[in-house]
Formats: C-alpha cells, structure tokens, sequence
C-alpha cells in the first residue's frame, strides 16, 4: 500500500503558505507543474490543515467526476458552509443533492433561460447608459461585478433595484471577503463581519419568501418570475413542497455569489483580451455588426440572435481554457482507494485544477497559444473543465453563455477601448483580481440607442 510521493511539510501549516503567495502572485500553474516535474501527475502534500492528494489530467477528471459518492463527496472550506448555509447545494451529496440540484435546475436550464434573453438584454443595456455612457475612463473589474450582480439580484431574487438592492450590494461584498477566511469568529475578524452580512442577508431573503408566498396565495404567480418564486411553485411526487424554505434561502444565497463573481470575471478577462488582441476582436466586431445590423433600432436580441454569436462564445471558452475563474477544487476521501497503484487514505482530500489539463497538449494543441479554434471541433470530454463535469458540473453553464454573450454584444457595439496599464496582469484571490480594477480609456462607437 504506496502512498503517492510528496511532502506534507509543517504540521498544520503544509504548503498552503506558499499555494496561497503563488496564487497570489499569479504563478499557482508553475508551483503546481514545478511539482508534477518532481513527482509525476499524483503526489501529496498538506493543503489548509489536511493531507491532500493532488490530480492532474483528462483520466483523473473523469475519476473524480463520475466517482461514487460513497468515497468521494464535495468539499468546501468549513467557511463556506457556515456563511451559505447548511442546506446550501455544495454541501449536500447522494440523493439530497440530487433532489436539490433537480430543483435549480428547473430554473436554469435552457428552455426556461430562453425567456430571460429580453429581460437580461434589458437590464445590459441600461447598465451601459448608467455606468458607461458619457464616461472617459472606466474600472472594468468593479462595473462588470456591478452589471452581474443586478442581473442575479433581478432573476434570482426578484428585486430590480432601490433601496434594498443597495443594502444587498453592500452586504454580498462584506460576505464575500470573508467566505474563504479561518473561520474563527472574532469580532472584526473578516469571518465574523461575513457571518454578520449573511445573517442580515438571510433575514432579508425570508421576508421575500414569505411575500411571496402571501402573494402566491391571493394570485397564482409566474413560476419563472425568478428563482424564489420558481421554487416556491415547485412541487414534488407526492405534491408537497420541493424544497423548504431554509434550502430555497442557503440556495439563492449560494447562487447568487457561485454566479455573480465567476462571469464578472469571464467579462472583465475578454475586456483585456479584446484590448490586447486586434486579430480576435476584429472577429468579434465583425460577427456582432452583423447581428446588430439584422435588427430594428432598440429590438432586443432573441435567443436565435444568440445562436449566431459562435465565433464569441469560442473566444470565450478560450478565455476560460487559458484561465478558468476557479483555480481548483477539492473533494473529501470517505474510504480508502487505490488509484494508479496508490492508496488515497480515508479522511484525507483530493484536489485539481483545471488548467492543468487545459495545458495538455495531446488535448489542446500548441496550448500556450490563444486560439479560439481549439473550440472549433467537438473536443473530449473532461479536457475543459473550466465548468467542472460530471453530477456537479456547473448547472449555470447556460445563463453564464447568455449573459456573456449579450455583455459583449453591447460592450463592441457600442464602445472602442484601450487599457490605461497595458501590462497589467492579476492576483489570485482566489478569483482572478487586478489591483486598478482594469482601468480602460473608453470611447463610444455609436450613440447609445434609447427604447
Ligand atoms: C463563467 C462562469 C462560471 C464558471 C467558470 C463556473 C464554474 C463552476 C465550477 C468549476 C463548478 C464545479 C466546482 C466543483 O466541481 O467543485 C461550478 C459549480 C456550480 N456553479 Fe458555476 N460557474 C459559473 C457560473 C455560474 C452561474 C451563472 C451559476 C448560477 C446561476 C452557477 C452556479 C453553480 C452552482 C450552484 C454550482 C454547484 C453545483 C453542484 O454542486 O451540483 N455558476 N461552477
């Protein structure tokens, strides 16, 4: 029984000082291939407290992905649960993530998502004549944050904007500092400030159930006015209540942070990108006019128009192969397995990270090189795992496509930009972060249109 190679190095502390200065230093990939160089694509080390098995490539993806949940179960930093809740869908596994996951899934899969295409082209637009229309220069990283966040706070919550929306705003940012801190609950610890702003955010989130459920009472609602109310209506087998209400408030707490920050990052990253590269934004420019010029003056884009934008979304995929917004992930060991003629003892974790296998060669060729025709052809399953795979891949694949794609229709259509610090490069925290926010010289393209 070989345990992999490595080192667990300090007790408690391990390598998770130095994982955490590379992340923030933007050198995690070297600090893992450095490693993988060392000691073969498994080997050990001690990650935040525990002994840490690490993956890499498309065989491990897959093990992990379709792995039984009786050995491997979801793991989140115990931060997270205590923030999001216990009911919240990362913590949940077997049939009770089943149940859940079934639940929100009724609220983003397409043929739902296609009826929010005008409502989030709606609220796009108007982000653009707020915060972009008129300005010079513009912080990309926080507008995108903002411009994401409403959008989550209209179709997920149910609440367009006013005063409430501005508390929720403050309050998801104190909660998201402190999501991933040591959850020691101190007074002004991050932990502790965060644990605070979920509190107020969840009392906030149960009065909105119970509005809702008053209204539903006196006139049945539209299931799909947003996810609350959707899963309010939701009814299982037996015609009782799908989830409770507990669940429906760790969930929409849960989703609105796992949506909002991930694709204000995927925007801000194609804002750089578009930027630096000439060749790929003329791409885009092009196939945009062209969706453009096919609609009336104001009409708003369909899910059909969305269809068209091709060449966009493979830019985006690209964007994410080269830099997936989450870093890694990790699982729990429930029992001993063997892996690769290794044991992976019971109790220890397993970790991974997607841009290892987006780096892989045999999978993505030349794959240093930003080439939005890696995406071209079907590619294998598990090499793009930006979104995850398997039973818990990422149920917000589809909204991400859409508001990413209408994001950037608006954004070349309406806007030429430049960055004010061409070099600039992020940190990690753990989510991509630049230190100005992307700051860009914007000027308009053509004047911004008024329904
Ligand atoms: C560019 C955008 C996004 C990226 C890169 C992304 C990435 C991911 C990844 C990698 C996972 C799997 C983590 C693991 O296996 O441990 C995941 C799970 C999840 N994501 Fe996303 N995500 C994005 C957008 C969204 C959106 C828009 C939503 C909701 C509207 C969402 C909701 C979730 C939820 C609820 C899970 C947990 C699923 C489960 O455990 O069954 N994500 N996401």
């Amino acid at each position: 029984r070989r345990l992999p190679p490595g080192s667990l190095g300090l007790p408690i502390i391990g390598q998770s000082i130095s994982f955490l200065h590379a992340m923030r230093e933007n050198t995690a990939e070297q600090w893992l291939q450095n490693r993988i160089r060392k000691y073969g694509p498994i080997w050990k080390m001690s990650l935040f407290g525990k002994p840490t098995v690490f993956l890499s490539g498309q065989a491990a993806n897959k093990f992990i992905y379709t792995c039984d949940c009786s050995i491997l179960v979801n793991q989140k930093p115990l931060s997270v649960r205590r923030i999001c809740g216990d009911r919240n869908i990362l913590e949940l596994s077997g049939l009770e993530h089943k149940r859940v996951r079934g639940a929100l899934v009724s609220f983003l899969k397409p043929e739902v998502l296609r009826q929010y295409v005008r409502k989030m082209d709606e609220r796009i637009r108007k982000h653009f004549e707020m915060h972009w229309h008129g300005k010079q220069k513009v912080s990309a990283m926080p507008l995108m944050k903002i411009l994401t966040f409403n959008i989550m706070s209209s179709l997920i919550i149910g609440i367009e904007g006013g005063a409430k929306r501005d508390v929720l705003v403050e309050l998801f940012q104190q909660l998201i500092k402190g999501a991933l801190s040591v959850p020691i609950n101190f007074p002004f610890t991050r932990f502790s400030r965060s644990l605070q702003a979920s509190r107020k955010i969840r009392m906030i989130i149960m009065d909105l159930i119970h509005e809702r459920r008053a209204a539903q009472k006196q006139q049945p609602a539209f299931p799909q006015q947003d996810l609350i109310t959707g899963l309010l209506s939701l009814r299982n087998e037996d015609f009782l209540v799908a989830l409770s209400d507990e669940e429906i408030a760790d969930n929409a707490i849960t989703i609105m942070i796992a949506g909002h920050d991930t694709i204000s990052v995927l925007l801000t990253l194609l804002i750089r990108l578009l930027a630096n590269d000439q060749a790929v934004y003329a791409g885009i420019a092009q196939e945009q006019e062209e969706v453009a010029k096919s609609k009336a003056s104001g009409e708003f884009l369909t899910w059909d128009d969305l269809a068209r934008m091709k060449y966009t979304w493979r830019v985006a995929l690209e964007c994410l192969r080269m830099t997936p917004p989450v870093f890694n992930s990790f699982r729990k060991v429930l029992k001993d397995f063997e892996y690769e003629g290794y044991v992976i003892p019971k109790g220890w974790q397993v970790t991974w990270a997607a841009c290892m296998t987006h780096m892989d060669e045999s999978l993505f060729p030349d794959p240093t090189k930003f080439d939005p025709n890696h995406f071209e052809k079907k590619i294998p399953p598990y090499s793009l795992v930006a979104f995850g795979g398997g039973a818990r891949i990422c149920p917000g694949y589809e909204f991400a496509r859409l508001e990413t794609l209408i994001t950037i229709h608006h954004l070349v259509n309406k806007f030429t930009w430049k960055l004010c610090c061409p070099g600039i490069n992020f940190s990690r925290d753990p989510m991509p972060t630049f230190k100005d926010g992307l700051e860009i010289e914007i000027k308009p393209k053509i004047p911004v249109e008024v329904n």
